[in-house]
């Protein structure tokens, strides 16, 4: 059993829509296809991957490093004799030879992918979804049937007045979500005000049914005030407030916020998400985190993550991973988070799930196909499979 090929191609998923920190009108993303020679059904088993919105396409690290490195690794140095398979963490140490610790940019990401494709491969390969491979192996019990996921859109975008933010949050609402989560930060306090009562009125009033993000845009009173004109709406969340790295703002924010706050999708590795619970004042009871493996060194680190929470008195369920891939929406299943991001809208089609598992009041089932579930989802399929052939 061997990686007989690896390979590579970069993907726009660019759209006018901005946050409060980007635009997306030029955002790629790496796809990857791991070529194994075993054969299931007649045919090799692939196994694809891609990172998540948000950074960049890695082609260049992927061809001048990563890809190069597993190739050159010895077959037998990447088996996992215990489970006749593929080992994904032997594949993570081959990746991240060399590389020194700390400074968890965009290699976070490139591993990711190829870790992604290599989970693909192994649940294809053992003839299951990664859901269960994922309860049988590392799970507290049978996977959850199906998940939460809340719609995240409501950007900023040229000329979008009150009245189309509304309406899209409301199409959210008719395609099954409970929870919708919009951007704010971009426009002054006032404004950002009106944008999300405007938003309320669409959830019948009910402030634990909206999020809102401002990507980091923040400075510390920047923040507070923010945090003291939504504190009387009793919002789900208040998202990535400040900066990802300052755990001081975060923690000082938290401090004066009555409601819930989360963040996280900008912590790429277990030991900065590790500072974020040592030192962002962050509430095991009440907040969310936010870590999205497919930025951030893939499944092999976010078991990692995962046992630090634990071993930091923070339970699985109040993780609800960034991102909107079927990634996290099998680790959602298999290893009891609370939840996983949806971008019914955007990032298409590496956003969304399978195709015929409707979102119904505000869950969404997983499909039975080996692997993490891409051969169920047409529109993503077509673009990966030119890659495995
Ligand atoms: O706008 C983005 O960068 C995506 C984001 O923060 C989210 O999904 O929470
Ligand atoms: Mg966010």
């Amino acid at each position: 059993m061997k990686i007989v090929d690896i390979r590579e191609t970069t993907a726009s998923i660019a759209s006018p829509i901005a946050n409060a920190y980007i635009d997306f009108s030029k955002m790629t993303c790496s796809v990857v296809a791991v070529v194994t020679d075993v054969v299931r059904d007649g045919k090799p088993v692939v196994g694809y991957g891609f990172n998540s919105n948000g950074r960049y396409g890695q082609g260049p690290l992927l061809r001048d490093r990563f890809i190069p490195r597993l190739k050159e690794a010895d077959p037998d140095s990447l088996i996992d004799a215990e489970h006749g398979t593929i080992d994904p963490f032997a594949v993570w140490r081959t990746l991240m030879t060399n590389e020194k610790p700390g400074g968890h940019g965009e290699r976070s990401v490139a591993v990711g992918v190829i870790d992604m494709a290599v989970w693909d491969a192994v649940a294809k390969i053992a003839e299951k979804p990664l859901y269960r491979l994922l309860a049988e192996r590392f799970g507290e019990g049978a996977p959850d049937e199906r998940v939460w996921v809340y719609a995240a859109g409501g950007y900023y975008y040229p000329d979008k007045g009150l009245s189309a933010l509304q309406d899209e949050l409301k199409s959210y609402l008719d395609r099954g979500y409970r929870e919708v989560k919009m951007k704010i930060g971009a426009v002054p306090l006032a404004e950002d005000l009106k944008r999300i009562e405007a938003a309320l009125a669409v959830v019948d009033g009910d402030g634990a049914r909206l999020c809102v993000d401002a990507n980091g845009r923040f400075d510390t009173a920047t923040a507070l005030a923010y945090a003291d004109a939504m504190a009387p709406y009793g919002l789900k969340w208040y998202e990535e407030a400040g900066d990802p790295l300052d755990y001081a703002l975060q923690a000082e924010v938290s401090a004066r916020y009555p409601g819930a706050m989360a963040t996280g999708e900008n912590l790429f590795s277990m030991q900065d998400a590790r500072n974020l619970i040592r030192y962002g004042g962050m509430n095991p009871e009440t907040d969310w985190l936010q870590f999205d493996c497919a930025l951030s060194y893939g499944l092999v680190e976010y078991l990692r993550t995962l046992q630090m929470l634990k071993d930091n008195g923070w339970s699985s369920r109040r993780v609800v991973p960034h991102g909107g891939h079927q990634l996290s929406l099998n680790i959602a299943a298999g290893l009891h988070l609370g939840g996983n991001e949806s971008y019914p809208d955007v990032f298409q089609p590496f956003g969304g799930f399978a195709d015929g598992t409707p979102v119904e009041d505000g869950y969404v089932g997983l499909p039975d196909v080996p692997g993490i579930g891409f051969e169920a989802k047409a529109a993503l399929y077509a673009v990966m499979k030119p890659l495995g052939e």
